[in-house]
């Protein structure tokens, strides 16, 4: 990996407006896989960590300026016009290093499929795919391994699919994976949130499609290739880009919130911390100095600072459950603050045989998502309870409206909701138990299988202190 990450420094210092801090190294861990270190010296509030040129992050827009000189068709006029010159530069020194001639790249061909109406339409996330698709796994088979990437230094620090093996959407939908028994052992909320990938990721794969099969059909050599092979790539490709983009505005991209993202070399190591605002934060400079793509992309040290050698620089990926972690970027923590258990699925159970309650619930929109965290029974379940126990509609109009005191109601709920956290710490007991089990058997993943572990303790940790508290 040495190798790797000192050919990927090599490749940034090709702009000069690439910094890292002297001071600083990448470590690479089985836990946590690579991360950043602190080597010497010291990092305080407002250092600049690392700082990224345009010229080197993967987004809708540099993708867009890289098609385009092949694809001299496909104009985005905000987009396209600055970088024609640099970019030409870019390959001009490509080929000369290859001793290749431009007409040899066989991306002059493939790229034509991109028209301008086809890719404007797209979303970040379906282009950033298909165009890593193409650079890191067609490219070498079109090219008969005589031509790579630019972004070839970068795709060659990025995860495995080993070291994604324990995101749930990756059991659901590949063909390869030996995990697909895992799936009932995710919580609700876990396997709600597997399902909602699952779709998203299904509906892109649909939208590109046509590409691709258009591209598998005009290449001869396909060395094992097909369509199903490249669905697990773009399974992989989708994750990668998922589990290391970074929130920034994409000009034109802004009716999709989704789509505003980047991926940051270097950046992309800063492993996650738990707590909001403490650790390191990023920079965006509209300035683009490369003359093209959304700006320079710089990590800040923030109110932390770094003084120990060795302490790992890291950054706060958003106030996320171990559930969210585990889907988004297979890995969870053993002590999480932003646990919460849905517990909708008990409440509902409760208004089975009760229309007239349920319809009050859902008028006052407080019908469902009913969960709990380390700190609070949300208000909703007080309110639903309350109804249960009471049937006083007037009082719980009043209760919402906060003219009364839910203390009014408490003696009442308590019994009930005693009840219920009962009924939930049993199932999750009995699943720890079940996973303790399918941990024991041969060739079962130690790790996967403790993830989903401390998923499952994270949620009894919950449990307990409200139990206790009743
Ligand atoms: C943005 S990348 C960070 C760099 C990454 N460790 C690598 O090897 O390239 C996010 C990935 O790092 C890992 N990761 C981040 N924070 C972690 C943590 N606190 N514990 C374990 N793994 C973590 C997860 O695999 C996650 O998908």
């Amino acid at each position: 990996m040495q190798a790797k990450i000192d050919a990927l420094i090599s490749w940034l210092k090709q702009d000069e407006s690439f910094y890292l801090a002297p001071n600083i190294t990448i470590q690479d861990t089985i836990e946590s896989g690579r991360g950043v270190i602190l080597v010497e010296d010291s990092l305080n509030k407002n250092d600049i960590i690392v700082s990224i040129p345009s010229s080197h992050q993967i987004n809708f827009n540099t993708i867009v300026c890289h098609l385009s000189h092949f694809n001299k068709n496909l104009s985005i006029p905000s987009v396209t016009a600055a970088k024609d010159s640099v970019i030409a530069d870019l390959y001009g020194h490509i080929y000369q290093d290859k001793g290749l001639e431009e007409y040899e790249d066989i991306r002059f061909e493939k790229y034509k499929l991109f028209a301008s109406e086809f890719v404007e339409g797209l979303t970040s996330f379906q282009l950033v795919s298909l165009y890593i698709l193409a650079e890191w796994i067609l490219l070498p088979v079109w090219s008969n391994n005589e031509i790579s990437s630019f972004w070839e230094p970068f795709f060659n620090v990025w995860p495995s699919n080993h070291e994604l093996r324990s995101i749930p959407t990756i059991w659901n939908l590949s063909e390869k994976t030996k995990f697909k028994h895992l799936l009932p052992l995710l919580t609700d909320g876990a396997l709600a949130h597997t399902k909602r990938i699952s779709s998203l990721i299904e509906n892109d794969w649909e939208i590109i499609k046509p590409i691709i099969i258009k591209w598998l059909d005009s290449t001869t050599i396909k060395n094992g290739m097909d369509i199903n092979s490249l669905f697990e790539d773009y399974l992989h490709i989708y994750f990668v880009i998922n589990s290391r983009c970074l929130y920034c505005p994409i000009p034109n991209r802004d009716a999709d919130i989704a789509s505003n993202f980047t991926l940051v070399p270097y950046v992309d190591f800063l492993n996650h911390n738990e707590k909001v605002g403490e650790f390191c934060y990023p920079h965006v400079s509209n300035k683009s100095i490369s003359g093209y793509g959304i700006g320079q992309f710089s990590i800040l040290c923030g109110d932390h600072s770094y003084q120990t050698k060795k302490e790992e620089i890291l950054l706060n990926y958003g106030a996320h459950s171990n559930d969210f972690l585990l889907n988004e970027y297979g890995f969870v923590m053993e002590s999480n603050c932003w646990n919460y258990i849905d517990v909708t699925k008990f409440l509902i159970g409760l208004f089975e045989n009760d229309n007239e309650s349920r319809q009050f619930l859902e008028e006052h929109e407080y019908w469902g998502d009913y969960t709990i965290n380390e700190n609070e029974v949300s208000y909703r379940i007080i309110i639903a309870l309350s109804l249960f126990a009471t049937k006083d509609y007037r009082g719980v109009e009043k209760l919402m409206s906060g003219y009364i005191s839910e203390d009014n109601f408490m003696p009442k709920v308590r019994p009930i909701l005693l009840q219920i956290l009962t009924t939930v710490l049993k199932h999750c007991e009995e699943r720890h138990t079940e996973l303790k089990e399918v941990g024991t058997l041969p060739n079962s993943d130690k790790w996967i299988i403790s993830n989903l572990v401390t998923i499952i303790k994270g949620y009894e940790e919950i449990l307990k202190v409200h139990i206790d508290n009743l």
